[in-house]
């Protein structure tokens, strides 16, 4: 099955709603420009929520094809959580996708796979399509046990999740290592953790569903580097923190099949 990449930007806690969509909009321009097929790569930016509302604002305006998200998503529909997000007020501005368990969440705020699992749950509830983060950190990697570590993270952060909903997720596979370090996995550590994390979902589900889910990877991704990653089989698009911020960078990133030639 062919699948589409994915070029997706975390921004993280960075740029205000007026920055937001001043970057939006000059990566649509440098995209238009280069008469980028959205059909082919598809884009998109995980902004802060206080970015969201004017990121639609300028995408429904200018019918821009660049898609965008958010960062966190609440595991609870309503209630009484004070500063949680819930779905369905994400689903209401025009929200595509929504990473979960991003391994700065995981770190810092104690998200185990079990809320993973419930925010991803909570997602697809509001027809969100969540990016669900795993990866190991140098301890694990040095003692070579990436994908037994990787894996269990992706069983417990998936339990639960039926195939119907299972088919439309995407994975990031962001080594913790290679976040925010400028040191990048080799194509070949991504394709190793990338592939396994493929297998799995065949063993979880089946052959089918496993062949149409999109497995990114993230980590220090730059132009210099995309293309590389992309040109594995199981690499099927990015997830980019640092070099989101730069349209000029982010755009030569979504643009990868143009200097994939050669390679
Ligand atoms: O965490 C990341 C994306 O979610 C990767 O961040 P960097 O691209 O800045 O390393």
């Amino acid at each position: 099955m062919a699948r589409t990449p994915l070029i997706a930007g975390n921004w993280k806690l960075n740029l205000d709603h007026l920055e937001a969509t001043h970057t939006v909009q000059k990566l649509a321009w440098l995209l238009r420009d280069a008469k980028h097929d959205f059909a082919d790569v598809e884009v998109a930016v995980l902004a802060s929520f206080t970015s969201i509302r004017s990121v639609q604002t300028l995408v429904d305006a200018d019918q821009l094809e660049i898609k965008y998200g958010a960062q966190d998503i609440s595991q609870h529909a309503s209630g009484a959580y004070t500063g949680e997000v819930a779905g369905s007020q994400l689903a209401k501005l025009g929200v595509s996708y929504v990473a979960v368990g991003h391994s700065e969440r995981r770190e810092y705020h104690g998200e185990t796979d079990e809320v993973v699992a419930a925010k991803a749950a909570a997602a697809f509830e509001s027809g969100i399509v969540p990016i669900v983060c795993v990866g190991e950190g140098l301890d694990v990697r040095k003692e070579g046990r990436q994908v037994e570590y990787t894996l269990a993270q992706l069983d417990g952060s998936l339990a639960g999740l039926p195939a119907d909903k299972a088919k439309d997720v995407v994975i990031a596979y962001e080594p913790v290592w290679a976040i925010g370090t400028g040191e990048v996995a080799t194509p070949a550590d991504a394709q190793e953790v990338c592939a396994a994390i493929r297998g799995r979902l065949a063993e979880l589900y089946d052959a089918e569903l496993a062949d149409g889910v999109r497995v990114l990877y993230g980590g220090s991704v730059k132009s210099g580097s995309i293309a590389q990653l992309m040109a594995e089989t199981d690499v099927d698009g990015g997830l980019v923190g640092g070099a989101s911020l730069d349209p000029e960078e982010f755009a030569k990133i979504a643009r990868f099949r143009a200097h994939q030639v050669g390679l």
